[in-house]
């Protein structure tokens, strides 16, 4: 391997010491800690996890947290209104509705129900527009974890291109538009994008958000590129064939132990910084 590995684990311990101090900040100015809900709906095993997940992480740094579990015989309005609720209560300073729900819940409809100061996750369209636009926001969790982790191995995004496999809500489309914000040539590649190899051999820096197991192959990287694989499939597997890009590469994420420990030090960094910002206004 040619390629030095980007250490997600690493920067996520660090962000979370971080979050931590600031969290018990907050619970001494206020007398409670800060408080992020998570919703979930149907039984998805692997959401189940990573909700799971969140909540332990939350616990370790002085973030409490509500569970909401909702069967999947929900429906759109029974989602929204337990949305609603946390939205409207007090102790709650962020939530979190885990994506994604089953087929019948319209999830737009059930994202747009959260407010924008309780957006700590970046999924409503006020929060894809301010990252669009660059005005102040919670910036959805993987893309900022991301932007932390390129930043923490000195990759300035000004100037380069930056190419983007997958358009999501929760993570291509906003990836790229972070990286436009920070002065990237971006191309988002997606099902219609026709040559794909030859779009990825352009990339300084390679995004991949495609959700397929190892669909990008390591012999379309240009030699020197920067990798990050936002992928995790079952048995540690990435959108990306690691071992063959890596021999091209000159940085690049490993899976796991990358991209996703940062997704979720995000979301605890943004749910304090909700109640940070709820002290400024109370
Ligand atoms: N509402 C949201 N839903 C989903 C998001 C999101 O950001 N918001 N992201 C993904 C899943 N996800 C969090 O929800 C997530 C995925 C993976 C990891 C992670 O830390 N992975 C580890 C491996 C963990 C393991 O399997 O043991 C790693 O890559 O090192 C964290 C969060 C979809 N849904």
């Amino acid at each position: 391997m040619n390629a030095q590995l980007m250490d997600g684990t690493r920067l996520a311990q660090q962000l979370h010491a971080e979050t931590r101090r600031r969290a018990d900040a907050v619970t001494l100015n206020r007398g409670h800690r800060p408080c992020l809900a998570t919703v979930l709906v149907g039984d998805d095993p692997a959401s189940a996890t990573y909700v799971r997940m969140k909540q332990r992480r939350c616990a370790e740094n002085g973030v409490d947290s509500r569970a909401v579990t909702l069967p999947a015989s929900s429906t759109t309005a029974e989602v929204t209104a337990a949305v609603r609720s946390l939205d409207a209560d007090p102790m709650v300073d962020g939530i979190l509705v885990q994506h994604p729900v089953p087929v019948p819940v319209d999830e737009r409809a059930v994202f747009e129900t959260i407010s924008h100061a309780k957006d700590v996750d970046g999924v409503t369209s006020a929060s894809l527009a301010a990252m669009a636009l660059g005005t102040p926001t919670h910036r959805s969790c993987t893309p900022a974890g991301i932007l932390r982790l390129l930043d923490s191995y000195a990759v300035a995004l000004s100037g380069l291109h930056v190419v983007v496999v997958g358009r999501s809500e929760i993570l291509g489309l906003p990836v790229g538009l972070l990286s436009l914000c920070a002065d990237a040539t971006v191309t988002y590649c997606h099902s219609h994008t026709q040559d794909l190899p030859t779009q990825i051999g352009r990339a300084d820096v390679l995004i991949a958000a495609v959700g397929r197991p190892q669909l990008i192959r390591g012999e379309w990287i240009r030699a020197g590129a920067v990798v990050v694989d936002a992928g995790y499939h079952p048995g540690g597997l990435g959108d990306v064939e690691t071992a063959t890009a890596a021999e091209r590469a000159r940085l690049i994420t490993p899976v796991p132990g990358g991209v996703g420990p940062m997704t979720i030090a995000v979301l605890i960094s943004n749910t304090v910084d909700a109640a940070e910002r709820g002290l400024v206004s109370a």
